[in-house]
């Protein structure tokens, strides 16, 4: 029996797709074979010795300690693109309610008090302070083109709106599916300073914490509106308040709120709701479950961040050994002379890297006996062997 500890409200639907003959779930369990999670902050937890594997429903990875997990040999699975639709969406709301500053409007009419004549009153002699400007020729910069960058791209110019995007990581398979109307820049600071709108769609590292910040920010356009979906750190927040004063930023809208923009009349804070849409939570539970298991029952590998993409269709009859390793030569000569050495035969296999880390599959004619798993654990390199 698997045990999946998970640590966040991960959707039910999800959880349905772990046969609960095999695999065990619970928020409070001990010695997971698995963590499954959310936003759950990783690094401030003991990562138990039992772990096989880490799965993220959703995208960003910031909140787990990936670079430890790898010296350990476990991949951290995410759910790429599985909740784009929903911060895609989030982010259009986000635009509209700046463009037309309809939570200050709200807000007033909330507070109207009176008869029908008093209120109709009300209604129309204090509109003209909301007025607001709409969204065709202006111009949306989108840093990140990926899952939900590109969405939010197509959405944009969907509306009528310029597009200007920098992804210097862009995928071939991004770009297909990006139109061919967003204009490409070639730096963050070229996109600040074309921008009415700006939006960020990266996750949080050391080369996107403080994209926007007073430097980048005073190269925008008066009256720029910034929009961060992605994490608190990407932007300067004393930055923004300053600019906010000024006037060089009209408004500021985040999912993201830090304590001293809370408040001002042109910030405009959600909870992290992003990704909190019944579809998206379920897409995500689902496909990191559906990754997961295929890890732990077939030592397969999809969408692991830290490891490279690696699936083999069992051979029949076969058993199969898989094996975490260092990225360095002559691993898998070591691995598979121990297999002759011990005269087993080699049916399938396949060996793939990513970054510092190398994974390898292999099916045999016959189960490997303890002693050999145990010699293949000893080779200097090796992380992790499993027989799934
Ligand atoms: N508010 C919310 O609830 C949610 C927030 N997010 C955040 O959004 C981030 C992006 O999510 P996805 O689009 O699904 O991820 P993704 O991995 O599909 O796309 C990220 C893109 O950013 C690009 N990128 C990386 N560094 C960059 C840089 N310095 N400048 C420009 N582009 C850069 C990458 O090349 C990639 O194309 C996540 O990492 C997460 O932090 C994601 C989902 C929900
Ligand atoms: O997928 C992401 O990166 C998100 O930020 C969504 O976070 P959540 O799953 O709603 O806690």
């Amino acid at each position: 029996m698997y045990r999946v500890l998970a640590l966040n409200n991960i959707s039910k639907v999800g959880l349905s797709r772990l046969p609960a003959d095999r695999f065990q779930t619970g928020k409070d369990l001990a010695d997971p074979d698995v963590i499954l999670l959310r936003s759950a902050d990783l690094h401030s937890m003991d990562l138990p010795a039992s772990l096989l594997a880490v799965g993220r429903a959703g995208a960003g990875v910031n909140n787990i300690p990936v670079a430890a997990l790898s010296a350990r040999g476990i991949p951290v699975f995410n759910t790429p693109g599985a909740n784009a639709n929903a911060v895609k969406e989030l982010v259009i709301a986000g635009l509209l309610l700046a463009a037309r500053n309809i939570c200050q409007a709200w807000a007033y009419t909330q507070a109207l008090e009176g008869d029908t004549q008093t209120v109709e009153h009300a209604v129309e002699a204090g509109k003209k302070q909301f007025a607001g400007f709409e969204l065709p020729g202006r111009t949306l910069g989108v840093v990140g083109l990926g899952a939900i960058g590109r969405q939010v791209a197509n959405a944009a110019l969907a509306l009528g709106m310029k597009v200007v995007g920098y992804d210097p990581g862009i995928t071939v398979e991004g770009a297909w599916l990006l139109s061919s109307q967003v204009e490409r820049a070639a730096s963050v600071e070229a996109v600040f300073s074309r921008a009415d709108f700006i939006t960020f769609h990266v996750p949080l590292n050391d080369h996107t914490r403080g994209l926007a910040n007073a430097d980048t920010l005073r190269l925008a356009r008066p009256g720029l509106t910034v929009l961060n979906f992605a994490r608190a750190g990407i932007v300067d927040t004393d930055a923004v308040a300053a600019a906010l004063e000024t006037g060089q930023v009209h408004y500021y809208v985040s999912d993201f709120p830090k304590p001293g923009l809370i408040g001002h009349p042109r910030v405009i804070a959600l909870p992290h709701l992003g990704a909190s849409t019944a579809e998206a939570e379920e897409n995500c539970a689902v496909m990191v479950a559906d990754q997961v298991r295929d890890y732990i029952e077939n030592g397969n590998i999809t969408n692991a961040v830290n490891f490279p993409w690696v699936v083999m269709p069992r051979a029949e009859g076969a058993v199969r050994l898989s094996v975490v390793n260092a990225n360095v030569p002559n691993m898998v000569g070591q691995i598979t002379t121990a297999l002759a050495e011990a005269k087993l035969n080699i049916v399938d296999m396949i060996n793939k890297s990513k970054g510092e880390l190398a994974y390898t599959l292999v099916d045999v004619d016959r189960p490997l006996p303890a002693e050999l798993l145990a010699k293949i654990r000893a080779i200097a390199g090796v992380l992790a062997v499993r027989c799934p």
